[in-house]
């Protein structure tokens, strides 16, 4: 797995950078000063670096030299906003790889990266288990799963709309590429894109391009999503937060087949087979009028529901020894397993952030033991007592830590403590907790990127 760092005061970027690139398998690390960056790089190895231009402590100019010091040959990318331009043409001068502007486009980085990360350093984990089909992709032993998989094979080759249901973190994007990998397009683009990380703004142009001038800062033509997959499959993770009017242009480009960038009147073909996915349920919110109920019925040809990890405990075994696997390669371990209580311990969590949260848990379980066994104390006090944890959020009195001691870090835990103990409250409906919070969903979703919030 390529190790990437990400460096940058804001921590919004970093946590949206983050996902996104954690969910293209990439290992992220981040650092909010020039200073950290520096110890960061000097304590491990990485195979890109991205770094802005202006830091509180220092300027990228300096900080790309001191890398060049650390590491000579590191790729670093500089985020600049465009007013930084020529700045950023002198840093790839002196040494930096590439830059990118601000406000960032997360395929184009994705691209980016990937083209400057030439090894790609994969772990590729034994396979313990007759379930491993490709790669890092997994099923797993239980019948729901099982019946999930089938429905995703029979699908497959058709060129029908799909919606993917399911909690966050259950692997839907998994499944969405199960399917395109499956299919006929399999040799066309696969473009994902997460529709609760598009600034509002900037979605039209996302997703179907613009040409130069149609908006400030537009310098040059650019594709969107769609032309990027044409031919391929583009999946719409968290459909449910595009804009009623995006959901019009979409849906028009879906049943026409054809569509246009923003700022210009010519019509593209596009031959593009769409995947979409929710972790609230899609139908409510057609009921709501939030979501268009005729692009709800265009693209619910066929409907995949991945029921959550605690409703099929017979999962869990292969999953953990597919993380462990690939901690150990990725932490240079060599744990085998878990002793019974430990086992015990994962088998009566309720995993309410699925597969994504077993995973980053035995990682750190990995990290933390001391011989080849993961025992009960390499799991942090909420995994081992979630009772105390739950009956904690739900006091009603948000305590707060002592290290909390600034206004600013004090109103940030306690807005924290608050979206979980609702979320917690309305059985883990981010629309209805949303609703109670009274902010629109998709402040809540930036919110929980902000935070970090896995619920
Ligand atoms: N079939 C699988 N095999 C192996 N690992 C998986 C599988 N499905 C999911 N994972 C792990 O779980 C993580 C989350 O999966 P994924 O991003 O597909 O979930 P998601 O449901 O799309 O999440 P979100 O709702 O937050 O977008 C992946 O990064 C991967 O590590």
């Amino acid at each position: 797995m390529s190790k990437v760092l990400i460096i940058d005061d804001d921590n919004f970027i970093c946590e949206i950078l983050k996902k996104h690139l954690q969910n293209h398998k990439y290992d992220v690390q981040i650092a909010y000063t020039g200073k950290s960056a520096e110890q960061t790089i000097k304590k491990s190895n990485f195979d890109l670096i991205l770094c802005d231009f202006r830091l509180p402590d220092t300027s990228g100019l300096e900080l790309l030299q001191k890398i060049r010091a650390i590491k000579q040959e590191i790729p670093v990318v500089i985020m600049t906003a465009y007013a930084d331009v020529r700045m950023a043409v002198k840093l790839m001068k002196m040494g930096a790889s590439d830059y990118i502007t601000k406000p960032i486009q997360q395929e184009e980085l994705l691209s980016l990266i990937k083209k400057l990360v030439k090894k790609e350093k994969q772990p590729k984990p034994q396979p313990t288990h007759s379930t491993y089909i490709n790669g890092d992709f997994i099923i797993g032993d239980s019948e729901k799963i099982k019946h999930v998989i089938k429905l995703a094979r029979r699908v497959a080759p058709t060129n029908m709309s799909v919606i993917i249901g399911g909690e966050t973190g259950i692997g839907k994007e998994y499944i969405a590429r199960f399917i395109h990998e499956n299919s006929l397009r399999k040799d066309k683009p696969f473009v994902a894109i997460d529709c609760g990380a598009i600034p509002k703004d900037l979605a039209n142009s996302v997703l179907f391009g613009h040409v130069k001038g149609s908006f400030t800062g537009a310098i040059s033509d650019k594709d969107g999503m769609f032309q990027k997959a044409h031919g391929g499959t583009l999946f719409l993770d968290e459909i449910g937060n595009l804009s009623y009017d995006i959901q019009l242009k979409l849906l028009r480009a879906i049943q026409e087949r054809v569509v246009s960038r923003l700022g210009d009147d010519k019509l593209f073909q596009n031959d593009i087979r769409i995947i979409a996915a929710s972790n609230d349920n899609l139908l409510s919110e057609v009921h709501n009028n939030t979501f268009r109920e005729d692009l709800y019925h265009r693209l619910n040809e066929f409907k995949i529901e991945i029921p959550p990890l605690r409703e099929r405990p017979e999962d869990i075994d292969v999953f953990v020894k597919h993380f462990i696997s690939m901690a150990n390669n990725e932490l240079n371990r060599e744990v085998k397993g878990l002793t019974p209580d430990a086992k015990k311990i994962i088998m009566e969590y309720s995993w309410y952030g699925n597969l994504r949260e077993l995973k980053n848990v035995i990682k750190r379980a990995v990290l933390m033991a001391d011989g080849e066994m993961l025992d009960q104390f390499c799991f942090p006090e909420e995994i081992t007592y979630p009772q105390n944890y739950d009956r904690q959020n739900r006091t009603e009195t948000i305590e707060i830590k002592a290290s909390d001691s600034k206004l600013k870090n004090a109103s940030y835990e306690i807005e924290k403590q608050l979206i979980i103990k609702t979320i917690r409250e309305a059985g883990f409906n981010k629309s209805k907790a949303a609703r109670i919070l009274n902010i629109d969903r998709k402040t809540l979703y930036n919110k929980l990127k902000l935070y970090d919030i896995k619920l």
